[in-house]
């Protein structure tokens, strides 16, 4: 198994570029099983979950040519309509197959995901929007039994809740059913728009993108076309090098980056004192020397993401003052902050809110990761850690972080992966 080790650096320098979004490629990879014709994707980033992804499509009988950051996606070949618990098991993402083979096929089994290291992650939400759409679901086994033999039927659906794989899996639904699906209480990330604004831009006509109520119009089961297309920048890996630059106070700059999507995340690095450059698709970071505390709440998108939560509060561990990080997404998203107390850091946990003492030294030791943005926290932490941080499990940073260290390694870091 691998690990990072990491050496405490003075300061980072230089430029690193940021690829393409995990969450926004999951569903456009997803998205293929809807097209007619082969599916060429490019800027997708070189992580885990795209591979597992692929896998899964390949197993199911597409061809799939992943080279560098381009995959070509078949899926005139796929007949197998079955998501087995092997492959779902290690990325709950593999739920985004669900919408589209039913809505092509009319049948599909996937393996029910189960929770994982953050929370309990019911996909309730999808299954009953698909009930709703005339799916007929049962459990048997551990796996999601789902068929329509007269195809799905266009409705309206609220969400009780914001969900961004559940949107982007009805909307996939929505695509080939009979007529239109209205979603109410739809996710409004970048990624569920990129996934809306490639569907319209291949005939199925989606009005109200980027808003929180989205209307599919269904193609009646007719395969769509697909141009090929890029993926957008990852706004999360983008955010987690700004907290590089400002935990080590180093002016860093990202290219290829959308700083529309950034949002919530500059403004919370403003207020901790970070200033910006920013054009079209660069951002430089040009940090203070005195980190300001911070409050922040996790909620959806334009709001501060989860996904930022860890690395910001390894940031507000090397503020002059009490930081207060609210989690309202997911039940079990500190896993982190043992591991950071173990580092030196003063966190108090009540329940769902980290209140963070700042200004602590910390010193290098052994950490491990427990989820994908917990590893990147440890990273950040270990920058600026006295001594050496050996990150332990980092199978869960390889999910979602296209190169991490060679990205850091470049801009002056002492990362270095290493076999246990
Ligand atoms: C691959 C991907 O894009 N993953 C992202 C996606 O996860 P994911 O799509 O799994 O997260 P959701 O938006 O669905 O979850 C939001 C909340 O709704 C709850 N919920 C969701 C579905 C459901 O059927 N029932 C239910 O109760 C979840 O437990 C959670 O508390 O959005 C999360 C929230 O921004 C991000 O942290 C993940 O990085
Ligand atoms: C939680 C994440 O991913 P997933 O939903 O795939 O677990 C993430 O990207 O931070």
């Amino acid at each position: 198994m691998d690990y990072l080790q990491i050496k405490r650096v003075n300061s980072l320098n230089g430029n690193i570029k940021i690829s393409g979004a995990k969450n926004a490629s999951l569903p456009l990879i997803a998205m293929t099983i809807l097209a007619i014709n082969s599916v060429h994707i490019k800027n997708l980033p070189q992580v885990a979950d795209i591979k597992t992804l692929l896998k899964l499509l390949s197993n199911l009988g597409a061809q799939c040519d992943f080279r560098d950051d381009k995959v070509v996606v078949d899926t005139s070949t796929l007949t197998q309509t079955k998501a087995t618990y092997d492959i779902v098991k290690t990325m709950r993402a593999s739920i985004l197959v669900l919408g589209p083979i039913l809505a092509r096929f009319g049948h599909c089994e996937v393996s029910l995901p189960g929770g994982c290291a953050i929370g309990q992650r019911p996909v309730d939400l999808h299954l009953k929007a698909l009930e709703h759409m005339g799916a007929k679901i049962s459990i048997e086994a551990g796996y999601i039994q789902a068929t329509a033999p007269n195809g799905l039927k266009g409705c309206d659906i609220i969400f009780d809740k914001i969900t961004v794989t559940g949107t982007a899996n009805i909307v996939m639904a929505a695509a080939l059913a009979s007529g239109n699906t209205t979603i109410t209480n739809a996710a409004r990330e970048p990624e569920v728009v990129q996934l809306c604004e490639i569907l319209n831009a291949s005939g199925v006509q989606i009005d109200g993108i980027g808003t929180a109520i989205l209307t599919v119009h269904g193609t009646n089961g007719k395969l769509i076309n697909i141009e090929e297309f890029a993926v957008i920048p990852d706004r999360i890996e983008a955010g987690t090098y700004l907290c590089a630059g400002a935990i080590s106070r180093s002016e860093l700059t990202l290219s290829s980056v959308e700083p529309k999507h950034l949002g919530s995340v500059l403004a919370k690095l403003e207020e901790m004192g970070s200033k910006f450059t920013i054009t079209e698709s660069t951002i430089t970071i040009h940090p203070s020397d005195v980190i300001k505390p911070i409050k922040i709440v996790t909620q959806e998108y334009p709001a501060f993401p989860t996904d930022m939560q860890a690395q910001f509060l390894a940031l507000a561990t090397q503020a002059n003052g009490t930081s207060i990080i609210e989690e309202r997404l997911f039940e079990n998203r500190f896993m982190h902050v043992s591991e950071l107390q173990r580092m030196g850091a003063d966190i108090s946990l009540n329940g769902h809110v980290a209140t963070i003492t700042g200004g602590t030294k910390l010193s290098g030791t052994d950490v491990m990761a427990t989820d994908l943005r917990a590893s990147s926290a440890l990273v950040l932490a270990g920058l600026v850690a006295d001594g050496t941080t050996n990150v332990h499990r980092i199978y869960h940073l390889d999910r979602g972080y296209d190169a991490l260290e060679k990205k850091l390694e470049a801009v002056g870091a002492d990362v270095r992966r290493l076999k246990e």
